[in-house]
């Protein structure tokens, strides 16, 4: 039987999995469910995100010790070890131990290896943030002042944002958490166990979203007793915030079983959202609106921190498909709007092609239509097209624009 960690043993299990493309958080999720103190809890997490984080460096650090690369396993385990010893500053003879004994429960013969590699590894050099060399120049393009700052601030853990009701403060404060103000009402959470088992989820005072993504619902600005129609809205949480501030709301998605998850989730919230299945390629007539967000299918590649595997598959290919995916349903959206009405346009990203330019190349086509840049209420940089959030201190890459349908 192994004496190793528990957190690291199912570190193992779950890296090996997102590096086959899972995501990671669905896993933790169902992985801490079960019976884990708080702090091997908080190790597990840290190991998993913290090692995608830094995959490209570790990688980097960890090839010049191997004749190749290994088998999947022992390379899970060499990328962990090293993101430890080298990331995390564990007592090297700690980490060489942990796991050689972890790779010794795989094949006795692999213990050799994950020793004498993990003895060795070291830094590299120069340090490259652990983005693909085309990532990080569409970084210093959409971000010319700030981008070190940005990519340095998306190696660190994500905090935990929360929207709060006032009882939902006090809730959790009782419940031992630390809470410290954020934005508006997306607070920022310290707390030591599922957020799930609090009484503040479970009573609808808590809902997990990062303040860049809460500034979209607040760029459709007044909704009291207007009907809104979301589009894209996966499991409306935007939608919840809509209704709750009094609006009516449509929401529309392509996949049947966030409909389900959305239903449940707004009931939680205490809000009625009318759900809608349909692909937005081909919409129908869902009639007109005063008031449309389309909160588009996007890389993430705002979403780093929160995501780090993204990194680990996002390619300019992606990027090119999902900007023509973004044109042609921005073209499908706009027709519900009403005469007078606002369509907000939003993506998770901070590549100029699902962005600016998605919004230009409407514009060229529209007359019809004239862009208002909003203000937002977390830091973000104005451009002709609308308005990028700045991806620091825990807020996520945002893109988010204001059509205005003038005839
Ligand atoms: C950025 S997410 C939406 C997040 C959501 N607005 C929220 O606040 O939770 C984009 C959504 O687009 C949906 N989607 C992708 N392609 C679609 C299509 N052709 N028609 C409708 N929805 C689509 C995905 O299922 C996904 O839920």
């Amino acid at each position: 039987m192994s004496s190793v960690n528990p957190a690291r043993n199912a570190a193992v299990r779950i890296l090996k999995q997102v590096l086959d493309g899972a995501y990671a958080a669905p896993l933790l999720d169902q992985t801490l469910a079960q019976k884990f103190s708080s702090s091997d809890a908080g190790l597990l997490t840290h190991l998993v995100y913290g090692t995608v984080r830094h995959a490209q460096t570790l990688e980097k650090a960890l090839l010049p010790h191997l004749k190749k690369k290994p088998q999947r396993q022992t390379w899970v385990i060499l990328l962990l070890g090293a993101f430890e010893k080298l990331i995390l500053g564990t007592a090297q003879h700690a980490v060489v131990n942990e796991y050689t004994e972890l790779a010794k429960n795989h094949g006795p013969q692999l213990g050799g290896l994950v020793n004498a590699v993990l003895r060795k590894v070291e830094l590299p050099e120069t340090l490259d943030y652990s983005l693909p060399d085309w990532l990080l120049k569409a970084f210093q393009q959409a971000y010319p002042g700030q981008w070190q700052e940005v990519v340095e601030d998306l190696l660190k853990p994500s905090p935990l944002w929360l929207w709060l009701s006032d009882k939902g403060v006090r809730q959790l404060e009782e419940e031992e958490a630390l809470v410290e103000r954020g934005f508006g009402q997306i607070d920022k959470v310290v707390l030591s166990r599922s957020l799930r088992k609090t009484k503040a989820y479970q009573k609808g005072q808590a809902q997990p979203i990062n303040p860049a993504s809460y500034s979209v619902v607040e760029a459709l600005g007044e909704v009291m007793n207007k009907e809104v129609l979301d589009l894209a809205g996966g499991t409306g949480i935007k939608a919840a915030f809509l209704a709750k501030k009094g609006a009516r709301v449509t929401s529309v998605d392509l996949d049947p079983r966030k409909a389900e998850q959305g239903k449940q989730n707004a009931e939680r919230l205490g809000q009625k959202v009318n759900f809608k299945t349909a692909d937005l390629r081909t919409p129908g007539d869902l009639g007109t609106y005063s008031k449309v967000l389309l909160d588009a299918p996007c890389t993430g590649s705002g979403t780093l921190r929160t995501h780090p595997e993204i990194k680990l598959r996002i390619t300019p290919e992606y990027a090119r498909e999902m900007a023509a995916l973004q044109k042609s349903l921005l073209e499908e959206s706009s027709k519900f709007v009403a005469s007078g009405g606002e369509l907000v346009y939003s993506v998770c990203s901070i590549l100029p092609q699902e962005a600016e330019e998605v919004i230009s190349s409407f514009l060229e086509k529209h007359p019809d239509f004239e862009v208002q840049v909003p203000e937002l209420m977390v830091p973000s940089l104005k451009t002709a097209q609308g308005t990028r959030t700045l991806p620091i201190n825990g807020v996520d890459g945002f893109f988010v624009s204001r059509l205005l349908k003038v005839k």
